[in-house]
């Protein structure tokens, strides 16, 4: 008998009941909720007189509506009542949660590894299609819709049919200035927007085990851009050290460690698909279009429409055309932040490259740390003041920008270069036009005014 992936040994360790290839009911470890999702989960809680089962293995965090200027002003009504609701709702239902203001708020998927509750081994799921960003730590994370989170609040269940196994190995080392944004940027360009639909990810190998945990959050975040169910990783001693010492950490650390270290892929384990991807040769990316996969290397030509309406319809939205390259986009504003690119390492890499210069005339420049803990953190090595002394503005943690269901939003037409993981048409606001890319190479944009190639930048700012 063949040995069996991290994935297959998650699956079966909280499998209920039913058979595989049909609907099966797994326990779920953790369920992390925010203020968009939940909701409506919670009324039919209430008109169906029942009570969250486990609220101890709830956890809930405000994100999408906050503002990030003063955080406090919340002048959108529908925000507003979406940021009350689940105020009330969590405290009539006991849930523990990080609310407005509270020290350990943030994006929704940053929140529940900083508090120690995402941990190798356990079942994550969240109402919010990037809830794979958890897989980083080994666990089997993926996102539901709201009548399921209504489910698991009752219940600590879901129904589930089990997905194909997906592995990705990344092997060799990458150049200087390309990153692990780089990395699943060129995996949805090359294979496309659809190519991991039905499948649980693994993402193996020694350029994936070089990672740190937050460069992995990244990969893992993506993982429903490439089309996956699912995205995971098997946990190592970088992971432990993530995380050993945080609030929420198993009581027995030791214990859990000797559990973790046997949910890992066997050697033999069998997979329904392998693809392998050389880091070495890869440079960083940029997205021209309007899904993620519509992305390139710095520096190639944009594709030829070839008849592909979709390729025509992003050009149209763009305003780009065929032939030009990523220096030629006009760009006008700079996001650095989301739960994909807006970790304490980001802002480091980041801040690494705007440190002593200052932002282009033509560019308006946010960062967004992505959570409370991450903002007091880069607070704490001046790298807040790095940002604004280079013009950028400095802000409370929230999803701001990377969706428009707050008030930052990308103003009409502006092209914005953006270390978030969607450039949909309207995502950042009517009419927007988004670029995807690394956190350094986002940086870079701001300073130049326009995509520059950020690999002779780190260079030259590591000799320095
Ligand atoms: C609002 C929420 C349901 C949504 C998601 O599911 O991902 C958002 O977080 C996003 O990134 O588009
Ligand atoms: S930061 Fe963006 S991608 Fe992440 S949860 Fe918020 S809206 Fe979704």
């Amino acid at each position: 008998m063949s040995g069996k992936t991290i994935f297959d040994k998650l699956w079966d360790r909280h499998v209920i009941a039913g058979k595989i290839g049909e609907p099966q009911l797994l326990f779920i470890d953790l369920h992390v909720i925010h203020e968009v999702t939940s909701p409506q989960a919670f009324q039919g809680l209430r008109d169906n007189h029942r009570s969250v089962h486990r609220p101890d293995l709830t956890y809930g965090t405000l994100d999408h509506n906050v503002p990030t200027k003063e955080i406090f002003d919340i002048r959108d009504l529908i925000s507003k009542k979406q940021i009350d609701t689940f105020t009330a709702n969590v405290k009539e239902f006991g849930i523990p949660a990080e609310l407005h203001g509270s020290k350990g708020q943030g994006i929704v998927h940053m929140v529940a590894p900083e508090s120690g509750r995402t941990q190798p081994g356990k079942t994550v799921v969240c109402g919010d299609s990037h809830t794979a960003t958890n897989g980083a730590f080994g666990a089997m994370a993926f996102g539901i819709g709201t009548s399921e989170v209504e489910h698991v609040l009752v219940t600590q269940t879901l129904w589930q049919v089990k997905p194909k196994r997906m592995k990705i190995e990344f092997t060799g080392k990458p150049q200087k200035g390309v990153y692990s944004k780089d990395y699943i940027l060129a995996l949805i360009a090359k294979y496309g927007v659809d190519a991991g639909v039905g499948y649980a990810v693994e993402y193996t190998g020694e350029a994936i085990s070089d990672l740190s945990m937050e460069a992995r959050m990244t990969i893992c975040n993506m993982s429903i851009e490439f089309g996956a169910k699912l995205g995971l990783m098997n946990p190592d001693e970088k992971t432990y050290a993530y995380v050993k010492g945080r609030p929420e950490a198993p009581e027995n650390f030791d214990e859990a460690v000797k559990d973790w270290k046997t949910l890992v892929s066997d050697p033999d384990a069998e997979y329904d698909k392998v693809l392998t991807i050389d880091v070495s040769q890869l440079k960083p990316m940029v997205t021209w279009g309007t899904n993620p996969g519509m992305g390139l290397e710095f520096g190639e030509k944009f594709p030829e429409i070839d008849g592909n309406i979709n390729y025509e319809r992003a050009y149209n939205y763009m305003d780009m055309k065929p032939g030009m390259t990523a220096e030629d986009i006009n760009l006008g504003y700079v996001f650095l932040g989301s739960c994909t690119n807006a970790r304490l390492e980001d802002l480091r890499e980041a801040a690494a490259i705007v440190k002593g210069k200052h932002i282009a005339e033509n560019i308006v420049a946010v960062v967004v740390p992505g959570s409370r803990p991450v903002k007091t953190a880069a607070e704490a090595e001046g790298l807040d003041e790095i940002f604004k002394t280079a013009g950028f503005e400095w802000r409370d943690p929230g999803c701001s920008a990377c969706l428009g269901m707050n008030p930052d939003q990308i103003p009409e037409y502006v092209h914005c270069a953006s270390s978030s993981n969607r450039n949909f048409e309207g995502r950042q606001g009517p009419h927007a036009r988004t670029h995807l890319a690394s956190p350094a190479m986002v940086a870079a944009a701001a300073i130049a005014g326009k995509f520059v190639d950020v690999r002779a930048l780190v260079t030259s700012v590591n000799e320095s």
